[in-house]
Parts: C-alpha cells; sequence; structure tokens
C-alpha cells in the first residue's frame, strides 16, 4: 500500500475522540477538497508490503487503527489490511471522503465509519455517493466539515433531508468559527455534535499526530 505516515496519537475527530490509536494514512486522494488539511498525502508516499504494515498493526499497542489518508479507501489493498487488521483483533475507524463506496468495509462491528459530506467551501466536484446512506450503521457517522454560513445551511439542509436515525459531527474547518456552528445549532431541533479537532488544539497543525 502507498503510505504516507504512520503515527500514535489520540484519535481528534469524530465520535471516537479522544482514543489513543494507531495511525494508517495512505496516499493518494480522488478529490482535492479546498481546505484539505493533508496535502501532502496527495503525491509522493513510500510503498509498503501489505504485510508489512500487518505487523506494525499486530505490534501496535492501541486497539483501535484509524484508517486514513488521502483517501483510503482508493488504496487497492484497502480491503485485504482492513480485514487482516480485524483478524489481529483490531478495532478500525475508517475516515472516508463520501465519494467512493463504503459498502465492502460493513462487514464487521468492529469497524466504525466517519464518511464526509463535503460541504460547498470544499469546491469538490465528484458527488456524495447517495448509496452510501444504504450502509450507514448505527456506530458510523456523517462528518461534515464547516467553513461559513453557506455550508452551515447546507449542512442543516442536509441533515433535515435525510433519514432521522443518522448521526453526524459537524466539524468547523480548522480557523473558522465553532460559535457560529453552536449557536446555530442549539436554535434547532436537530441531534448533531459540534466538535472541533482535538489533535489541532492540543498539538497546532502539525503532521503526525
Ligand atoms: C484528511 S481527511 C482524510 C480522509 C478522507 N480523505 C476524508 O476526507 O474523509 C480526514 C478528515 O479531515 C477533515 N479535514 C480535512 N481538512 C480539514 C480542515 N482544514 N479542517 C477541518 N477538517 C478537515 C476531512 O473533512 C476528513 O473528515
Ligand atoms: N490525531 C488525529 N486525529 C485524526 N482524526 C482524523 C485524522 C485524519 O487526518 O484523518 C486525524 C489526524 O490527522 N490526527
Ligand atoms: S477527501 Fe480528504 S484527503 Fe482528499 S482532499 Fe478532501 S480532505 Fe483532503
Ligand atoms: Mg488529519
Amino acid at each position: 500500500m502507498l503510505i504516507t505516515e504512520i503515527f500514535h496519537s489520540i484519535q481528534g475527530e469524530g465520535t471516537l475522540i479522544g482514543i489513543p490509536m494507531l495511525f494508517v494514512r495512505t496516499n493518494v486522494c480522488n478529490i482535492r477538497c479546498e481546505w484539505c488539511d493533508t496535502k501532502y498525502s496527495f503525491y509522493g508516499g513510500r510503498e509498503i508490503a501489505l504485510s508489512d504494515i500487518l505487523n506494525i498493526v499486530k505490534e501496535a499497542k492501541e486497539q483501535w487503527v484509524c484508517f486514513t489518508g488521502g483517501e483510503p479507501l482508493v488504496q487497492r489493498d484497502a480491503l485485504s489490511f482492513v480485514e487482516g487488521s480485524l483478524k489481529l483483533g483490531k478495532k478500525i475507524l475508517i475516515e472516508t471522503n463520501g465519494t467512493v463506496p463504503i459498502r465492502n468495509f460493513t462487514i464487521s462491528d468492529n469497524i466504525v465509519l466517519d464518511v464526509d459530506v463535503k460541504s460547498p467551501s470544499a469546491k469538490v466536484r465528484k458527488p456524495f455517493l447517495e448509496e452510501n446512506l444504504k450502509y450507514i450503521r448505527d456506530t458510523d457517522y456523517l462528518k461534515i466539515v464547516i467553513k461559513d454560513r453557506e455550508d452551515l445551511d447546507f449542512a442543516i439542509n442536509f441533515i433535515r433531508g435525510h433519514r432521522k436515525n443518522l448521526n453526524y459531527v459537524l466539524q468547523p474547518a480548522w480557523g473558522s468559527d465553532i460559535r457560529m456552528i453552536a449557536d446555530a445549532i442549539v436554535e434547532t431541533d436537530l441531534n448533531v455534535r459540534v466538535l472541533p479537532q482535538l489533535h489541532k488544539i492540543m498539538y497546532g497543525e502539525m503532521r503526525g499526530v
């Protein structure tokens, strides 16, 4: 698999925030979000044999693996990596951008899917794969990055326009106003989480944290 970096940290995003995880960040992405904080994963990277990566997973002290990128699900060995990590007794959080099918990755309760719905400020042309909504389970969640009021209106309309029992995390684009999101959400009846990126609060904007 083409790897950008492998590191140990605290999960900084989403419903598993605060949990120590081994992060496996793959290279390459099929879209280019305007505000992507991991543009360094678009090029370069190191080809590491799946068996070697799974050895690192095996030796890791963390119960959890965060499989991210770049876009991890465009990697040819993505499913083999996930299946191999499960066989090693790990739990896996998959961070995926919503434009790639997730169906094959709902094979275990030890997988949690964080599926993005890209907001207008991402300025990406590739659409969210609506069929993915059929496969989102109770332990999975949709994440919408909010940069401005237009993104927030998009998110509220998206939430109101889809089935009720979906979990959502509204995450401010780093540096944007989380209070704007929180103040608006408390005025609604929406049952969503408003969460910042904890790792950036702790370490600043750095690679490998
Ligand atoms: C770097 S992406 C990698 C996984 C996958 N490509 C995706 O976009 O879901 C991981 C998460 O970081 C979020 N993200 C990227 N840049 C961000 C930024 N500047 N501020 C807040 N969240 C950001 C993405 O929306 C995504 O939820
Ligand atoms: N600590 C930490 N938590 C994260 N959760 C999702 C991340 C990502 O870049 O996919 C990330 C990251 O880069 N660092
Ligand atoms: S999909 Fe994820 S990795 Fe790709 S550009 Fe967007 S935020 Fe960055
Ligand atoms: Mg990140």
